[in-house]
């Protein structure tokens, strides 16, 4: 068994890591930005107990956080953290850049250090996204130029490229490019939780819309816990590589409007949905979908959840919170 440690553990990906880490049977640490408690009273957090210590760093302070990494000194560094909006990215780009970057190209440096030095190795998995190769538009595998449209997908770019390069220094570490993935945990800035908490709403008698942006976008849709299942299989293989984690299939964002107000028993739900010039998003790409063909053939990965069983599955924990359909 090893010991695993993983920043961002209080976000959607950190709690399904945790949970999987420990089912294997690891020692699993997180690193979390603000306080300890409030962290342990996150419910599936609080529900693996003792199993998961947390440490308080910033990303913002690398040095901070080097100093967690070594003092726990463990198998495998996941790194989950950081601004992980795209829409947010744009008022905050700075912010944006020290905690998805800076913090990359720290621990890289010090787990290069650390194996010039002859000290154990730590593998690295950094969760990469697929905006990093918006630009490009349409299907985007391992070989994709980096073509950024947003400052979110320009810092996980920088990430992502120094992974590769502290690669060729020897360093163990692979770069996940993890296309969209959702679940009840994701929050409702994004906007799979937007339409099943706002549909959910409508049901129950509690909401009489939904604003929405641009409902043609086509998104690579997955389920979260089948993401974070990938991260633990690239951390395991004797070799690091890059990795694009998708389903490969493509839904537009009127699909899944449909799917979960279907769940709900409402078919004429345009009636329902207006769109808001301020959720557009003039740079986005139309397209993005991915293909994990390599993560599938050398590690055996495939996704466990369909598109409608996910839309479903968050619609039934967003009404099943507002205590049932009207
Ligand atoms: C791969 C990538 O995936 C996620 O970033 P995201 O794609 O920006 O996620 P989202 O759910 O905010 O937008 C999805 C699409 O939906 C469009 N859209 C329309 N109407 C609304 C709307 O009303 N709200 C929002 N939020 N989006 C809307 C929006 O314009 C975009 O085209 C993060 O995990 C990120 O960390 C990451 O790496």
């Amino acid at each position: 068994m090893g010991t695993a440690l993983v920043t961002g553990v209080t976000g959607q990906d950190g709690g399904y890591l945790v949970e999987q880490l420990v089912a294997a049977g690891h020692e699993v640490h997180g690193v979390c930005r603000g306080e300890l408690s409030r962290a342990g009273e996150l419910p599936h957090l609080a529900a693996v107990g003792s199993r998961l210590r947390l440490h308080r760093a910033d990303l913002r302070d690398v040095t901070a956080l080097v100093r967690v990494i070594d003092d726990v000194a463990p198998d495998w560094l996941f790194n989950l953290g950081g601004l992980s909006s795209v829409a947010a990215s744009w008022t905050d780009p700075m912010t944006t850049f020290d905690t998805n970057a800076r913090p990359v190209i720290g621990v890289l440096e010090y787990l290069r250090g650390r194996q010039n030095r002859g000290e154990r190795p730590i593998r690295f998995i950094q969760a990469s996204s697929g905006e990093s190769f918006a630009g490009g538009g349409g299907t985007i595998d391992e070989t994709t130029p980096v073509s950024p449209v947003n400052p979110y997908g320009a810092a996980k770019a920088l990430g992502h490229q120094m992974v590769g390069m502290y690669r060729t220094q020897g360093v163990h570490c692979s770069s996940l490019i993890l296309l969209n993935h959702e679940s009840p945990r994701r929050p409702h800035r994004f906007v799979t939780r937007r339409i099943t908490a706002g549909v959910a709403a409508i049901a129950a008698g509690r909401a009489g819309d939904l604003t929405l942006g641009n409902l043609d976008v086509c998104r690579d849709w997955g389920w979260a816990p089948d993401y974070t299942r990938a991260m633990l299989l690239a951390a395991e293989a004797d070799e690091p590589r890059d990795y694009v984690v998708a389903t490969g299939e493509a839904h537009s964002l009127t699909d899944l409007v449909a799917a979960a107000f279907a769940r709900v028993g409402i078919d004429d739900w345009e009636r329902y949905v207006s769109s808001d010039a301020a959720l557009l998003r003039p740079t986005d790409s139309a397209v993005l979908t991915g293909d994990a063909t390599r993560l599938r053939e050398l590690l055996g990965w495939a996704p466990t959840v369909g598109f409608r069983e996910m839309v479903e599955a968050m619609v039934d924990t967003d009404v099943a919170e507002l205590g049932g359909v009207a």
